[in-house]
């Protein structure tokens, strides 16, 4: 499976997020790196994107040897990546995963505001399913999510600019941690009791790339998705308290059931 996503230092989000998950869940791990981070619990220090032509050299280097089940976006932080990165997957015949990833958790920009325009019309049309969080289901579409009742309006808001399927994350809203999958047909509605664990740093990375490691498996999206939402539930259950902020999830969690989540070993 492959991650077109950027880098954390942390080892939190990101490529390293991506890596981690696939690896937890058995699938080979191929990396696309499209902007390197200066990042740690705290926040986001620096960005640096790299040139289109790096990131369509690895992209071929990759899907033209070995060949790819399935891909995950994350990171693309300028217009100039996402228009390309759009037009590479369009190109791929596997199911992409696009996490229309935004803003960090600590609120620092990790895409170009000049970017959301090109992220609703080229990325998400080229998505088999976007898995926006709450921030960005505003900025992509204007619909404020404050209750679970509005995930339906959400979902439909980014569902009409062409993806096949949305999961939209109700992490941030308070209670459970409750997210919707819908094609536009069906629906499912994911529910997961919510840990009161704050190192809750890359569970959206987690969780995109966990998803596409079941696609690359070949599972259906709600089978996908469902074991997905299992695995970063326990990942979060599990987390680490590393640095002084916000820490990263466990993603060996499930390679040690013997422990069980909520006993991970630094
Ligand atoms: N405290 C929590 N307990 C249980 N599940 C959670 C918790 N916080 C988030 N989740 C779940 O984790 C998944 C990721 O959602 P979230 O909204 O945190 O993503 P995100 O904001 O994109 O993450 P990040 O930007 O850190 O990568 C969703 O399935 C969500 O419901
Ligand atoms: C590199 C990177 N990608 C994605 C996220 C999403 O939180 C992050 N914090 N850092």
């Amino acid at each position: 499976m492959l991650t077109v996503a950027g880098s954390d230092s942390g080892g939190g989000a990101g490529i390293q997020a991506d890596l981690k998950t696939m690896l937890a869940l058995g699938v080979h791990g191929m990396s696309v790196v499209t902007a390197v981070t200066a990042q740690n619990s705290l926040g986001v220090q620096g960005a640096w994107e790299l040139p289109v032509e790096a990131v369509r050299a690895q992209y071929r280097s990759v899907v033209d040897d070995i060949g790819v089940q399935a891909v995950k976006t994350g990171m693309l932080a300028s217009v100039e990546l996402v228009e390309a990165v759009a037009e590479l997957i369009a190109g791929t015949d596997a199911p992409a995963v696009v996490d229309p990833v935004g803003i960090s958790k600590h609120g620092d920009s990790l895409l170009a505001a000049s970017a959301l325009d090109s992220v609703r019309t080229k990325l998400l049309p080229a998505a088999t399913l976007a898995t926006p969080n709450l921030d960005e289901v505003a900025q992509l579409t204007g619909v404020r999510v404050e209750s679970e009742s509005d995930l339906r309006e959400a979902a439909a808001a980014v569902l009409s600019y062409g993806p096949e399927w949305v999961l939209i994350k109700g992490g941030h809203l308070p209670g459970d941690a409750v997210d919707l999958l819908t094609d536009g047909t069906e629906e499912h509605w994911l529910r997961a009791r919510r840990h009161d664990n704050r190192h809750t740093h890359g569970t959206g990375c987690t969780l995109a790339s966990a998803i596409a490691s079941q696609l690359a498996k070949g599972q259906s999206v709600p089978e996908a998705v469902a074991a997905a939402k299992e695995y970063v539930t326990g990942a979060i259950a599990a987390g680490f308290a590393l640095g002084g902020g916000i820490g990263p999830v466990d993603h060996a969690w499930a390679l040690r059931p013997q422990a069980g989540p909520g006993t991970p070993s630094a």
